[in-house]
């Protein structure tokens, strides 16, 4: 994906020069002659570089003013200032005032290529790391070996290069946001934002400034969510929640590639590639009339499908190892064992939450399991909502029913109870869950034909 490269200068031979070197190298480059139409271009769409001639003539202002008023409006972006021979000292003093550096006439093209390498790189990782003091930093590594992982995988594979919007449903918590990372890190669009916004957290009447930013009548604007995405990944997530009238206005902008402020009147055009992401069935939303087919066709061009713990036990124990491991690198918690029991126990659990509050088990198992560190951890010291998930045994959960039958039938329903959570803990594989209980493969054949299992 081309990024974005402002460039003022009033000689129209470095306009034309700095912008076909620039090109050459695959960027996109735009130009402005004076203060106002660098403005009017900034106003157009916020670039990621500028480089800012110092001596403007026939510019209202000259490339100092311009400078401090565009960082005012944008500190992050970052400016190179353009300087004759004459004034390096100007250059000196503009850096102190917040440009990026300065590159003087006559330049060699390799410098300008490297100076624009480097200040798009700053300009990457100051976004990076406002996006990890948000909170949103992210690790991508999709942890899981599991069929339905590897195909999940597969399927992230083929669509991230192609740039098609895809719509990824799944239930809350089981990475929807996390396919969507891995989506962007593997496109064209990696060196690019992604930007994320919640429809389900953003009251419908700030929903519209989030997402195509707001003029104000004193001339102050603040850059939304699609302007910001420019050249990245837009990923609105639980779009089901996206009011009706937004959903108009997004469908026009899929529509015109186009769109305006809120109270504005500037047309800013961008190129965002969109993912979008909902863990309600969008069919059942269109059917009740809260959600627009025609929209939905446009966003869910290619759709994914983000499956839940329950389907994929078999990837319990990795993530449990992945998390262990991540918790503790993170917090200094010393990464404990799980015991066998305990794994059993955590894999036949239906985890509605899915990965997430599997995550959050494993951060409370370490925070609460408290004495030896080398201890293992046993399915007591398991919270009692997950313990309950254990076959039934004369005194836990389900005993009154067991105290009540021969001794013949309540073996029957611990049995039973116990090889189906065993089978879906190694995901219907008949092999792995005999030697791990014990059985040959062909006597747990037998007595699951005997229990009418299978
Ligand atoms: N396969 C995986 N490997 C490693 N971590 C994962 C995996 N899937 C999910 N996670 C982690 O689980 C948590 C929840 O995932 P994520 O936020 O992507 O879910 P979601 O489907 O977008 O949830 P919601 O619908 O509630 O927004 C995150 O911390 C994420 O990093």
């Amino acid at each position: 994906m081309a990024t974005d490269i402002l460039i003022v200068d009033d000689e129209a031979d470095i306009r034309e020069l700095v912008a076909g070197i620039l090109q050459d190298e695959g960027h996109g480059a735009r130009t402005a002659r004076n203060s106002d139409e660098a403005f009017a271009e900034i106003e157009k769409r916020r670039p990621q570089l500028v480089f800012l001639d110092i001596w403007l003539q026939g510019s209202k202002l000259d490339g100092l003013e311009i400078l401090d008023l565009i960082h005012s409006q944008h500190p992050d972006l970052p400016i190179v200032m353009i300087s004759g021979h004459g004034n390096i000292e100007t250059a000196v003093a503009a850096i102190k005032s917040g440009a990026y550096d300065f590159i003087e006439k006559p330049f060699k093209a390799d410098r300008l290529v490297l100076i624009a390498q480097r200040a798009l790189e700053s300009y990457r990782l100051k976004r990076e790391l406002r996006d990890l003091k948000r909170g949103s930093g992210h690790p991508t590594r999709f942890v899981g070996r599991s069929t339905v992982m590897n195909q999940l995988r597969n399927a992230l594979d083929r669509v991230a290069p192609t740039n098609s919007r895809i719509l990824i449903t799944g239930p809350s918590g089981a990475g929807k946001e996390l396919a969507a990372r891995s989506i962007h890190n593997a496109s064209g669009r990696a060196g690019g934002p992604f930007v994320m916004i919640n429809a389900a957290t953003i009251t419908p009447e700030r929903m519209e400034e989030e997402l195509f930013g707001v003029e104000g009548v004193n001339g102050s604007r603040k850059i939304g969510a699609l302007e910001e995405a420019h050249g990245g990944t837009l990923f609105i997530d639980e779009i089901a929640d996206m009011p009706r009238e937004t959903q108009n206005r997004i469908l026009r902008v899929l529509v015109e590639q186009t769109f305006t402020r809120v109270s504005g009147a500037t047309r800013v055009s961008v190129d965002v590639r969109i993912i979008s992401s909902s863990a309600r069935n969008l069919e059942d939303e269109i059917a009740e009339g809260r959600f627009r087919e025609d929209l939905f066709h446009r966003l869910a061009v290619v759709p994914v499908r983000v499956p839940g713990l329950a389907e994929r036990r078999e990837d319990i124990p990795e993530l449990i190892d992945f998390f262990l491991e991540q918790i503790s690198s993170a917090t200094g918690l010393p990464k404990r064992t799980i015991g066998e029991d305990a794994m059993a126990v955590l894999q036949s659990h239906d985890w509605p939450g899915n990965v997430r509050q599997l995550r959050n088990n494993v951060e409370r198992l370490m925070i609460l399991a408290g004495g030896d560190p080398e201890a293992v951890v046993t399915a007591t010291m398991l919270p009692s909502e997950i313990g309950t998930m254990v076959p039934p045994t004369p005194h836990g959960a389900g005993g009154e029913q067991l105290m009540g039958l021969a001794l013949r039938e309540a073996r029957e329903i611990f049995e039973r109870q116990y090889l189906l959570a065993q089978i879906s803990r190694f995901g219907g594989n008949i092999s792995r869950t005999a030697e791990f209980i014990g059985m040959e493969r062909s006597a747990l054949h037998r007595k699951l034909k005997a229990l009418g299992i299978g």
